[in-house]
Order: structure tokens, then sequence, then C-alpha cells
């Protein structure tokens, strides 16, 4: 096997051989400096090089409870060996970073590990909602692996609805327990990873009563299972269920209740808290009881990133070993790489990767900011900042699966094949479409945020600073083709989508319609507006971010940063076309179009992209879409892309 994997393939180095770059620079770039790759080295090298974390046989093989004891026994393994690791001078900013660009978990579990939420939400539920007496308490014991847990909130009848979550939790000031109930099937909770068999504690989402009131839904520490039989607890019923898509080895689960008791204190308290004699103080901001799931949203996009990064990695690679066709007669077969459509499918992946890497580190800098002003009780920034995670998340993971596909299908039949490694990172990335808040879902949270800034904008008001650009009312002159030109036409894009959707909603309402029926008949629209809020985000943080962020680096290696935004930039304005001509359309069209339920009115007369007379020439000629179409071929960002992309992926 390793005289194998000596031997590398001879078009592969000749890609390699023509990069123009230098490849350290770049990794040590998005690492976060050289310092990190070193890190990150030794913990991958660390981890490779243990035989036990090698399957003997392929998992694909292997029956489903083999497969998750093999899970588990890496997962003990992974454990044992990266707490051996851990670096205590590091920052918390550092340490996610590490943990983030790492690329152990991923290539030792294909399906993911058991104590995937042990480490990822039930660790940072019990930070972000625990008193200081709780966190010192439990995150001792969660970090030394004494207890195993994971994140129950969903229910079989309830994932996305978490008001309407029926798992009981009553206050008994007598013996200063709550009880835990599970009134009917529905209530069980339904999907938590690790719970099926791995979990011995869980923090339990539920609605919680004292003194007969409600008093919402708050977080419980719950012990399920004894410590050293894992057998449950009097009162909780546990169980698998079943085989899903993907995420065979996380084992999730289901969970009920019937007159569980725990103490008083298994309440986690930070934010609400329930007094001995019942008496209920509620949080400053109900919504401080989601805070975990944000953090999470803010994670997904660097998951997205790392994820489509292996996709597209394979996916290249394959590209320049594999030879196929003859389009002159005489001469060899070509790489596929070589074909300009091949390269259209791929490297858009390689430039989103790098925009989601960006992105998320981004986000995440705002989320730390916000968590240090929600301590202080400052709670101004959290709308923008939920809004942001919610819309970023739907759209990098929605991308993701799209790509990752797109990857999987580059590889002909070979994609086809579970050795291939691209139907199990399809099934994980598609995954996060539901988990952490369904998409759908997500992208009404932010258009919620994006129809109150319309509002304001329109009363004069100063919206969140990601919205400011709703209230630029100029209009673009011409169509400019520069990375910030397209970012401008994107937001014009964006503030129209937001003014039709206020338009649908007050015309629904003037018919008479109620405000939830309003939304309800405008939330096609309302998602789209969204997705476009998202766009602006990813292209306009892509660029301004790498502006600052390479300032330093060399002429050779911002040039490929430089043309992956460009590339990036000129795919979406590509794929939104429509978008971005719409208004260049005549009026019969905005009518034909129009005349069901709604969808452009206001739009064409008040937030016009070109001036009137750009309109009418681009509406009779077309030459804005050649414009537009011709960027791409024109600019040469492919043919430099071909080869340098090749090998700017770090983890070759
Ligand atoms: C340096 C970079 C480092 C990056 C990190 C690296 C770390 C690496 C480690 C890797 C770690 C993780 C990898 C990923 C692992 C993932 C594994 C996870 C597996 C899956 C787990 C789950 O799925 S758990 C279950 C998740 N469930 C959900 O998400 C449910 C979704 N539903 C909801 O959130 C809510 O029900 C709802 C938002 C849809 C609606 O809530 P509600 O009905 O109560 O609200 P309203 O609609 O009435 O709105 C009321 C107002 O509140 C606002 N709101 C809502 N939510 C929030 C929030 N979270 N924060 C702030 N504000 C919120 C809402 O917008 C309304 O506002 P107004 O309009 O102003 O009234
Ligand atoms: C792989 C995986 C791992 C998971 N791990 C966990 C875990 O560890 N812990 C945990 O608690 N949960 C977990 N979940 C559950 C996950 O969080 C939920 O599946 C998710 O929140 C969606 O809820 P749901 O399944 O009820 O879908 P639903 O909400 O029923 O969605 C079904 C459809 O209805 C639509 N819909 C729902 N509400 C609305 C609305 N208001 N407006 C418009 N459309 C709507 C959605 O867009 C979707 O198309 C996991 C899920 C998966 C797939």
């Amino acid at each position: 096997m390793d005289a194998v994997n000596k031997v590398i393939n001879e078009d592969l180095q000749k890609e390699r051989d023509k990069c123009k770059f230098n490849v350290a620079e770049l990794t040590a770039f998005l690492d976060g400096g050289d310092k990190f790759t070193q890190k990150r080295r030794e913990k991958e090298n660390r981890v490779f090089s243990i035989q036990g974390l090698r399957d003997a046989v392929p998992d694909e093989y292997m029956s489903h409870k083999e497969r998750y004891e093999n899970a588990v026994r890496k997962a003990v393994i992974m454990h044992q060996t990266l707490g051996t690791l851990e670096d205590k001078t590091l920052t918390e900013y550092e340490t996610a970073r590490l943990a983030l660009r790492a690329t152990t978990s991923s290539a030792i579990f294909k399906e993911n590990s058991p104590l995937m939420l042990h480490y990822s939400m039930f660790a940072n539920v019990i930070e972000g909602q625990g008193d200081e007496k709780q966190r010192e308490y439990w995150l001792k014991k969660i970090n030394n692996m004494e207890i195993i847990g994971t994140y129950a909130q969903t229910e079989l009848g309830h994932g996305t609805f978490i008001r309407g979550l029926e798992t009981t939790a009553e206050y008994d000031p007598k013996t200063e327990e709550f009880v835990l109930n599970s009134p009917k099937l529905t209530a069980y909770k339904w999907w938590p990873g690790g719970l099926a068999h791995t979990a011995n504690h869980c923090v339990v989402m539920a609605h919680t009563y004292s003194q007969g009131k409600s008093c919402g839904i708050q977080p419980f520490m719950v012990q399920i299972r004894d410590l050293e039989t894992n057998m449950p607890m009097k009162g909780v019923k546990l169980g698998e269920i079943g085989a899903k898509l993907g995420f065979n080895t996380v084992n999730n689960g289901f969970l009920g209740f019937e007159n569980h008791r725990i103490p008083r204190d298994r309440m986690l308290m930070k934010n609400s808290q329930i007094l001995k004699d019942g008496t209920f103080i509620s949080s400053p901001n109900s919504k401080l009881t989601y805070g975990t799931m944000v953090y999470i949203r803010v994670s997904i996009l660097g998951t997205m990133a790392n994820t489509l990064g292996r996709a597209v990695t394979i996916a290249t690679r394959y590209a320049a070993v594999r030879r196929q066709s003859q389009p002159k007669p005489n001469e060899p077969e070509p790489q596929i790489l070589d074909y300009v459509t091949q390269q259209h499918k791929l490297f858009i992946g390689i430039a989103s990767s790098h925009a989601y890497y960006i992105s998320c580190f981004w986000l995440w800098t705002l989320y730390h900011r916000v968590t240090k002003e929600l301590a202080v009780g400052n709670m101004d920034n959290l709308a923008e900042l939920h809004a942001l995670a919610c819309c970023l998340k739907a759209t990098t993971s929605a991308d993701a699966a799209v790509l990752v596909e797109r990857c999987r299908l580059a590889c002909g039949g070979h994609g086809y094949m579970l050795s291939s490694n691209l139907p199990q990172i399809y099934a994980n990335v598609t995954a996060a479409n539901t988990y952490e808040g369904e998409n759908t879902v997500m992208l009404l949270q932010t258009a919620r945020a994006l129809v109150k800034a319309g509002m304001q904008v329109a009363q004069g008001q100063k919206v969140s600073p990601s919205m400011a650009y709703l209230a630029d009312q100029s209009k673009m002159a011409k169509w400019d083709s520069s990375v910030d030109g397209i970012v401008k036409g994107f937001q014009k894009v964006a503030a129209g989508k937001v003014a039709a959707c206020l338009a649908s909603l007050q015309r629904h309402t003037n018919n008479g319609q109620s405000a939830e029926d309003a939304w309800n008949l405008t939330s096609v629209q309302l998602v789209a507006a969204s997705e476009a809020h998202a766009r602006v985000i990813l292209l306009s943080v892509f660029k301004s971010e790498m502006d600052v962020q390479t300032l330093t680096l060399s002429g050779e290696t911002r040039t490929v940063l430089f043309q992956l935004v460009q590339l990036y930039t000129i795919y979406w304005a590509l794929e939104k076309v429509g978008d971005l001509l719409l208004p260049t359309t005549t009026t019969t069209y905005s009518v034909s179009i129009c005349d069901t339920a709604m969808r452009c009115d206001g739009w064409m007369d008040e937030t016009s992209l070109f001036e009137k007379s750009t309109i009418q020439t681009s509406a009779r000629t077309g030459i804005a879409g050649l414009v537009l179409s011709g960027l791409v071929y024109d600019s040469a960002v492919y043919p430099e892309l071909v080869h340098q992309s090749l090998t700017s992926w770090p983890l070759q």
C-alpha cells in the first residue's frame, strides 16, 4: 500500500508542477498562520499514523451494528489521541479555527462520530446556558469524558417549531425536583445524535411549568443511562430511530419520559431561573435559550467549506488523471480537466469553499462580539447575528449540496462508487440542509428581519449594518462588471426583492387577509429575498475580507485568491442573470409574469437596477445579457485557474 502511495500519477504531477504560487503560503493563510499549519499537521499526522484508526474492512461491508461498534472504538482512540495534543495556550478563536481546519474526524468517520453531538452542541449548551456553578461542575466532566452527552430538542411531532415542543418539565416545590414527561408519542425526542446507545446524559429542551403557569421552553441536564450498566434510568425510554441516508454511525435515537424526576439544579439557569419556592425569573430575552443553535449555524459555514473542499479535491484530482475521448485525430486522449465544461463544473466548488471559509471566520468574529455584548446585557446586535446566521447557514448548505453532487457527477461512473467517498460526502452535506434549522424556515427567519428593515428604511430609520444597503436609493447608470459593481448589482436585486415582498404583504392585507396569511402568500418571494440577501453578504464579505486579509501575501498568491473571488462573483452573476436583468425587461413581460399573485409589482417602478435609458437599450438589444456572459470567457479566469487550483488545496 505504501509503495503504491509513493507513485504519483504522471498527469497529476505535471499539473502540480505548473503551479504559479506558493502552496505553503496559501495553506498558512487558510490555517491562520504557519504556526497553526504546523499544529494542524501535527494533529493529523498523529491521528493518521495510528493503525487502529484504519478500517480493516470498508464500512459499507459491515452490518449496522458492526459499523456503530467500529465507530465507537475509533471515537475512543481519537479522544485519547487528541486529548494529548490539546494546546491550552491557544485562544478560543484559534482553538475553534484549528478544530475546523483539521481534517481528522472526517477522515476517520465517513458517516461521522457517535460523539459528534457531545463535542458540538452538548458542550456548547452548557457553556452558553449553564450558570457559573453548573459550567464549572459539568464542563469538567464533559471534557474528561466522565459523561457522554447529546442535545435533545427535536420531537417526533415538532422539529422546526420549538414553541410547539410537548415534553413537559413540571416543578414540584415539595421535593425541589422537576418531573419530566412525554405526554404522547409525538412528544418523544427524535433524532439526537448518540442518543440511541452512546450518551448517558443529555440536555433536554422541555416546556416548563411552575406554580401552574407556563415558563416557556427551558434546557435541562438529564442523566438518561446508568453510568455502570448503560441501562436507561427509571422513567426513561430510549432506542434508535433507524437507518438513514447518511449519519449511520452517529447513532441518532429517541427518548421518552414517564414521571422522571431530576433535581432543581439540573435546569440550566444562566438565563432563566426557577427558585426553590417555584418563583420563575424570566430571561431578559427568551431567544437566549436558542443561542447554541446560532453557534452551530455559524460553525456549519466552516463545515460546508471543509466538506465541499474535500469533494472538489477528489473530483479535480480525478479530472487530472482521467483521460477521455479524442477531439483531435492522432493525438492522445486529453485529460478531462482540459474540457472547459469540466472546469465549469469544478472550479466554482474551489471558489465556494474558500468563500465559505472566509465568511465563517467573519461571522465567527461577529458571533463573539455579540456574545460578549450579551454577557453585559446588551442585546442590540442579537437580531442581526441571528438573521445572518440563518440565511448564511441555509444558502451555503444548499449550494454545497448542489456542488458536491456536481463533483460526484464530474467523476462519471467512478463517482457513483462508494469508494470515491463522494456519495457519503453528499449525504453529509445534504443533512445540513435540514438539521440545525430547516433551510426554508431559516430563510424565512432572515426574511422577517429584511421586511422589518425595509419598513424602517421607508420611514427613514437606521437599519443594521448588514442591511444598510437597503437604504441606498441610487440607480446604476450602467452595468459595472467589476466585482464591486456586481456586488452592487446584487444589492439592488435584494433591495428590489424586499420591496416586492413589502408590496405583496401590503396588497394581501389590503385585500383583507390576516398578517399570517399575507406572509404565507408572499413566502416564495420572501425566501427569494432572503437568499438574495445571503448572496450580497457572501459576495461582499468574500471580496472585502480578501482585500484586507491578503495584504501581506505575495503577489502570486493574492492573484490566485482574487481569481477565486472573481470567479465566484461572475458565476453568481450568471446564475442570477434573470434577476440582474429583470428591470431591463419590458412592461409587457412584467405584466404577463406578474399577473398571478404578485410577483414583481412595485419592483419595476421603484427599484429599477438601471436607468430607464439603459433599460430600453438593453431590452431592445439584449446587450446586457451578452456582456454578462462575455465576462467569463473574456476574463481568462478559467485557463489561469485550471492548473493553479490543482495545487492550491492544502490537503494534498
Ligand atoms: C473560526 C471559525 C470557527 C468555526 C467553529 C469551529 C468549530 C468546529 C467544530 C465543529 C462543530 C460543529 C459542526 C457541526 C455539527 C453539527 C451537528 C449538529 C446536528 C444537528 C443538531 C440539531 O439539529 S439540533 C435541533 C435544531 N433545531 C432547530 O434549529 C429548530 C429551528 N427552529 C427555530 O430555531 C425556531 O423555532 C424558529 C426560529 C424557526 C422560530 O422560533 P419562534 O417560533 O420562537 O420564534 P418566532 O418566529 O416567533 O420569532 C420570535 C423572534 O425571535 C427571533 N429569533 C428566533 N430565533 C432566534 C435566535 N436563535 N436568536 C435570536 N433571535 C431569534 C425571531 O427572528 C423573531 O424576531 P422578531 O421578528 O424580532 O420578533
Ligand atoms: C442528520 C440529522 C441530525 C439531527 N440531529 C439532531 C440532534 O442531534 N438533536 C436534535 O434535537 N435534532 C436533530 N435533528 C433534527 C433536526 O433539527 C430537524 O429535523 C430540523 O430542525 C427540521 O425539523 P423537522 O424534521 O421537524 O422538519 P419540519 O419542520 O417538519 O419540515 C418539513 C417541511 O416543512 C416545511 N416547514 C416547516 N415549518 C415551516 C414554516 N413555518 N414555514 C414554511 N415551511 C415550513 C419545511 O421547510 C420542510 O420543507 C437532526 C436531523 C438530521 C437530519
